[in-house]
């Protein structure tokens, strides 16, 4: 009999989408087709293995029992399907930790994935998201789908616990570009809520239900009298990166310098220090990607032009492995 082995990537994402802190969310892919994301491989195994490779793996703690794959495969076996045959369960750490790129969710989101598919347990989409957000909100330091959802479901997602379905996607200009620059250094999300105030004002939350609200109308229409230029002029933070952007070298420089350089959006990318920029035509993308490479990452950083990635999280390919 061939031996069952699956391999299931989940993309990095952008929390918050700028307008929509812990509400929206997107799933990326570079351009140049490169992978920016999580792999889980799951083979079948005399008994339960969990290895942990990758260029990330050793920005992790040592201890398994600290490693979120880990913990959601104990969970799996414990509480979801116990009569589970024994599994050797790998992840391969791709994304930075404490990048905002999504990297916990990421690992969360491919690891019950995977699970499902090997046990095929068939767990709904609603008790998926669930069960992945509550391994999530392990790590961040609060509960919070706009990294789970887009990294599973693929797209721009407008989800939340009062969202119908707690998902719903939300369509988008096929001519957006995002670049995203991680720096090399990073933050950590339960670091980066702990400075957001614990109320948001009157004015305010009229201001971010306004911006929010139209952002995702204008998206909804087909874009010919101007709705998408007025959608990119709304896109401004006022809710988190006022507090988080003293914590991100660069950020000022980078808010003042892309702008001119064509970006027609900027902000912090979930949590951060990775810096994401909207532009709708290549060559300004190009350009704001050359500014962030020679301004804004170290050694250590990386910086990718990106669209969204429709598809989330799923199955490798046999030329994406025969690549890898
Ligand atoms: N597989 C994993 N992937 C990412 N982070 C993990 C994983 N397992 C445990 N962690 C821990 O979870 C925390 C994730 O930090 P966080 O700032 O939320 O990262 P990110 O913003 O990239 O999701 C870190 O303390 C990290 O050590
Ligand atoms: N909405 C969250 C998003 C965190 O994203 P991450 O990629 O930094 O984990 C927040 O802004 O705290």
């Amino acid at each position: 009999m061939l031996e069952k082995i699956l391999h299931i990537y989940a993309p990095a994402s952008i929390g918050n989408f700028v307008v929509g802190f812990d509400a929206l969310g997107a799933a990326i892919k570079p351009i140049s087709g490169e992978l920016l994301g999580d792999v889980v491989k799951i083979s079948s195994c005399e008994q339960d293995e969990f290895i942990c490779s990758g260029k990330y793996a050793d920005k992790l703690p040592d201890n398994a029992n600290e490693n979120l794959s880990y913990l959601c495969l104990l969970h799996f076996r414990k509480h979801i399907k116990p009569d589970m045959p024994t599994i050797k369960l790998e992840l391969q750490k791709n994304l930075p930790i404490g990048s905002g790129l999504g990297s916990s969710a990421c690992s969360v989101v491919a690891t019950f994935t995977a699970l499902d598919k090997f046990a095929n347990t068939l767990l709904s989409e609603d008790e998926l998201i669930e069960l992945m957000a509550d391994f999530e909100s392990l790590a961040s330091g609060g509960r919070h789908y706009d990294n789970i959802s887009p990294c599973y479901l693929g797209g721009l997602q407008l989800t939340g616990e009062l969202i119908p379905g707690r998902s719903i996607k939300i369509p988008v200009p096929s001519d957006w570009y995002y670049i995203v620059a991680f720096p090399g250094f990073s933050l950590n999300t339960s670091k980066a809520r702990s400075v957001l105030p614990k109320q948001l004002d009157m004015h305010k939350s009229v201001e971010f239900a306004q911006r929010l609200s139209a952002f995702i109308a204008l998206l909804q229409s087909n874009g010919q009298s101007g709705e998408y230029q007025q959608a990119l002029a709304l896109m401004k933070d006022d809710v988190a990166e006022p507090h988080r952007a003293s914590l991100i070298s660069g950020f000022s420089e980078s808010k003042q310098a892309l702008p001119e350089l064509g970006a027609q959006a900027m902000s912090i990318s979930g949590a951060g220090p990775t810096l994401f920029a909207v532009c709708t035509n290549l060559n300004d993308a190009n350009k704001c990607a050359d500014w962030l490479q020679k301004n804004y990452i170290n050694d250590e950083g990386f910086c990718h032009i990106c669209q969204l990635d429709d598809t989330g999280t799923r199955e490798l390919t046999h030329s994406e492995l025969n690549k890898g």
